[in-house]
């Protein structure tokens, strides 16, 4: 393997480990998959004013999100099935963003569960939660995540029902794979990822199975989102959860300046701009091109973060000179994963860190939080 040098390498790697249900699973979105790129391209056009002569040293990411102190305007973004981009994948990737200094968000629907990663990674994690009908077990996963110590509550409201997603479909996707002749002839091609996954106890969903009477099969994951995520959510339903959460609280998947005012009327501490990273609704803005509007909306008001399409220290850069105090990356870290589990997940933190903070030096700037607009060339990034 030739060194690797940025994200698209490491998902080339990871292309050729994971099996290929589950990196279908990470790499796609919703139908045509047109938000989904999107989301990466509309960054390109976003032009940076390069300036010389003006002191570049030393130079620091260092900033806050919700409050928290970390090393880089970056989050690691909660991501389902991550245990089967790699066996033990969130304990690992929670392992190297504790390392580096950044925060790691816990899905629900991971494969580890909340108290396997506050065990083996430490506590401090934050906790990304999905309303489920069931409000006794939504109850319960806060009150657990508040055991263990979590951060932030993320909550998730772009996803009460699941985009339809072409390859997933097509994959028979569900965790752990089904023993069909397709799936054991491509798994016998990974089998640096079944050695590691026969190795660890943690196939399933570490959050439901078994603390939810009655769910032992979650086999077809379509259908078990369809029949307990609840379409009824609304914003009584936020209230009713950050009261219950009493911590910072981050609502993820705000699109539009009339949510985003929703957003802050209910108290809560920060939004994610965010289309779920092109996986729900086909045919949304991407996100850098929704930002600005958002901003000029609530920007005074509540803190703003964002998420979809972020692939270097460069999206991140534009990211925050557009008004986002904070960025999660989602693909960038899991690719990291599923090529080289936790050292693999520090690559890319430190790909992206050294990209950010070499681009800070060509624009003129030592310190994140002097980087605003005016690093951009005027004309070339979108407006509100
Ligand atoms: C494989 C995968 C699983 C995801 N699962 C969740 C999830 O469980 N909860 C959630 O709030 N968002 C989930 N997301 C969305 C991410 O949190 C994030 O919004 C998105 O990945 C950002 O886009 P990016 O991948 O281009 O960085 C998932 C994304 C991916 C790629
Ligand atoms: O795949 C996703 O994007 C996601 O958030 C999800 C939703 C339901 C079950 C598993 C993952």
């Amino acid at each position: 393997m030739t060194v690797i040098t940025c994200i698209e390498d490491l998902r080339r790697l990871a292309q050729r480990r994971v099996p290929r249900m589950f990196y279908d699973y990470a790499d796609s979105g919703a139908w045509t998959e047109s938000t989904y790129r999107a989301n990466e391209q509309d960054f390109q056009p976003i032009r940076l004013r390069q300036r010389v002569a003006v002191p570049m040293e030393p130079r620091s990411t260092r900033t806050t999100m919700v409050g928290q102190p970390m090393a880089m305007p970056v989050a690691l973004a909660p991501t389902g099935l991550t245990g089967m981009q790699h066996a033990d994948g969130e304990i690992l990737a929670a392992r190297a963003a504790r390392a580096f200094g950044v925060p790691f968000t816990l899905s629900t629907m991971s494969i580890c569960s909340i108290e396997d990663v506050a065990e083996h990674a430490g506590r401090g994690f934050w906790f990304q939660l999905y309303v489920m009908r069931d409000r006794d077990f939504v109850a319960r996963l806060i009150d657990r995540a508040k055991a263990a110590g979590c951060g932030a509550l993320v909550l998730t409201l772009d996803l009460q029902i699941l985009g339809q997603r072409h390859k997933d479909l097509k994959n028979g996707l569900s965790a752990p794979p089904k023993p069909t002749l397709a799936n054991l002839i491509n798994l016998a091609t990974k089998p640096r990822w079944c050695w590691n996954m026969l190795r660890t106890p943690r196939r399933q969903f570490g959050n439901i199975v078994g603390h939810v009477k009655g769910v032992d099969d979650m086999s077809s994951l379509s259908a078990w989102t369809q029949q307990q995520f609840d379409p009824t959510l609304n914003w009584r339903d936020v209230e009713w959860i950050k009261n219950r959460w009493g911590g910072k609280l981050i609502l993820k998947g705000i699109m539009d300046p009339i949510d985003a005012r929703l957003a802050v009327q209910s108290g809560a501490d920060a939004i994610v701009v965010s289309n779920h990273g092109g996986r729900q609704l086909d045919g949304a803005e991407s996100a850098i091109r929704a930002l600005p509007r958002i901003v000029d909306a609530v920007g005074g008001q509540i803190e703003i973060h964002m998420d979809s399409g972020i692939r270097s220290g460069q999206d991140v850069l534009k990211a925050r000179a557009l008004g986002a105090r904070g960025t999660y990356i989602g693909r960038a870290f899991l690719y990291g994963l599923g090529a080289l589990g936790e050292a693999g997940v520090t690559k890319a933190l430190q790909i992206i860190h050294r990209e950010l903070e070499l681009t800070m030096a060509f624009t003129g700037h030592t310190d994140i939080e002097t980087v605003d607009r005016s690093v951009l060339v005027e004309g070339t990034y979108p407006t509100a």
